[in-house]
């Protein structure tokens, strides 16, 4: 097991980093190769643990997959798929193993997959994947933590989702695809990463419309090629880098964003006191004065999004005054709280909010990341802290982030990795 060594900086970050591409797009992207017997090359890959494991498990069922490491470049062919069932090993891992179930029972009318893993943010159900299924033409039975579904032929039709579920609204546009005729989506996850998937789908032939809106018409049955597709910039490690620059009192660039998929993170950082421009090479952030305590709710895209949540509160931590975050969308995910705490953090949970009363510094201590985001915040904090930080379970984060201390070292951050 390894962890993350972190003396906090007095200097701030500074020069340039490059976002690399989104995990929660190129993972669904991933999944949808398996729609077609044709090759998909997936450029813009970042080699995090996740895109490893997604690999994986189209690798258990049957397809090619090729990872070209320096190039960032992924090639799938799913010719023939041998298996529909996913290894509890692999899908435990991750809460994007579930996409396969769409793509499957598009592809070969049955899947049998263990219930997802992924952040422990909350209870995380699936009965939304699974309604929409139901309401395609597909049974489904849950027994020993395994989900089995069969369709003897998909049908489209018309779901509305109780909540803009971004899982939920990707399996069922993975699935409707292939079903036979219209299906809508009606309060459907808007989120950027939906674009891409629809984007790619397009790409492979498929009739779909209206993603990026709440509803979205999907005109399945068409035969599916394969594609060349270029993953979107991730915008939470982006939200993490432009926080780290705020956090410090940094002056950095940041390349390969895009900024209207920020646009909620940085209208908060501008209520904060931190000014961001758009350059020709990116965007620039930067901090003169203190961070001000503000205000926060997590909500569904373009609300401000709950994966930014904990790396916003370790800002609001040092930030003047108080401040409050409500996380509206999973219903347990302070666990970063009790970590930041340890560094001398301010901060009281009431339900739903935390309350956090601004310290002037932070100090380093011992602590563990919890979950992915919980790992950021921790970062973010060390880089501010005085003293040195050890930060262990950084496996959380490389769920996640790629080469985060490469990155960050670059732009100044004394942080190594270290065995436990
Ligand atoms: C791999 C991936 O893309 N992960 C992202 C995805 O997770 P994920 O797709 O799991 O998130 P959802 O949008 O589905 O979950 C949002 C809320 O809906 C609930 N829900 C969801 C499905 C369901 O069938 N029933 C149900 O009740 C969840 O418990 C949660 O309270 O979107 C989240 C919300 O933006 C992000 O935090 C995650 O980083
Ligand atoms: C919660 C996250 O991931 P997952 O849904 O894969 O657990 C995340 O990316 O913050």
């Amino acid at each position: 097991m390894e962890k993350f060594v972190i003396t906090g900086t007095e200097e701030g970050l500074h020069g340039r980093v490059k976002i690399s591409g989104a995990k929660n797009a190129v993972l669904p992207i991933l999944a949808a190769c398996l729609l077609t017997e044709e090759v998909c090359e997936i450029q813009n890959v970042p080699p995090l643990a996740d895109v490893r494991h997604m690999a994986e498990l189209l690798t258990e069922l049957g397809a090619r997959v090729e990872y070209d490491a320096a190039a960032e470049k992924m090639c799938v062919q799913a010719t023939e798929l041998t298996h529909v069932e996913g290894a509890y090993e692999t899908a435990r891992k991750m809460r994007a193993s579930f996409l396969a179930a769409g793509a499957l029972l598009a592809r070969c009318g049955a899947a049998r997959l263990p219930l997802p893993g992924g952040c422990q943010i909350g209870s995380r159900p699936i009965d939304l994947h699974l309604k929409g299924f139901h309401l395609m033409g597909a049974k489904s039975r849950q027994a020993h933590g395994m989900v089995e579904l069969q369709a003897k032929a998909l049908r489209g039709s018309d779901i509305y989702l109780d909540f803009p579920s971004v899982g939920a609204t990707e399996n069922i546009l993975l699935a409707a695809t292939r079903a036979k005729g219209i299906t809508t989506i009606e309060n459907a996850a808007a989120e950027p990463e939906i674009c891409d998937l629809a984007d790619f789908l397009r790409k492979m032939g498929a009739e779909i419309e209206g993603d990026g809106t709440d509803t979205i018409t999907i005109r399945g049955g068409k035969e599916l090629h394969g594609a060349v597709h270029r993953v979107i910039p991730d915008r939470m490690e982006a939200g993490t880098f432009l926080a780290a620059a705020a956090i410090t009192g940094g002056d950095i660039i940041l390349e390969n964003v895009q900024e209207e998929h920020l646009k909620p993170v940085l209208a908060k950082l501008a209520e904060c006191n931190i000014k961001t421009e758009r350059t020709a090479e990116g965007i620039r952030v930067w901090r003169r004065g203190r961070l001000c305590g503000v205000q926060v709710k997590t909500m569904p895209f373009p609300g401000f999004p709950t994966d930014m949540q904990a790396p916003f509160m370790s800002l609001l931590a040092v930030a003047k005054g108080t401040s409050v975050m409500t996380e509206t969308i999973f219903e347990n995910r302070f666990s970063h709280v009790g970590e930041l705490q340890r560094m001398g953090a301010n901060i009281k949970i009431d339900s739903r909010s935390a309350v956090i009363e601004g310290v002037e510094t932070l100090t380093g201590a011992k602590v563990r990341a919890t979950d992915l985001r919980a790992g950021a915040a921790l970062i973010l904090s060390a880089l501010a802290a005085k003293g040195e930080t050890e930060i262990s379970d950084i496996y959380h984060i490389e769920r996640g982030y790629d080469r985060i201390d490469e990155k960050l070292r670059r732009l100044g951050a004394d942080i190594r990795r270290e065995e436990e």
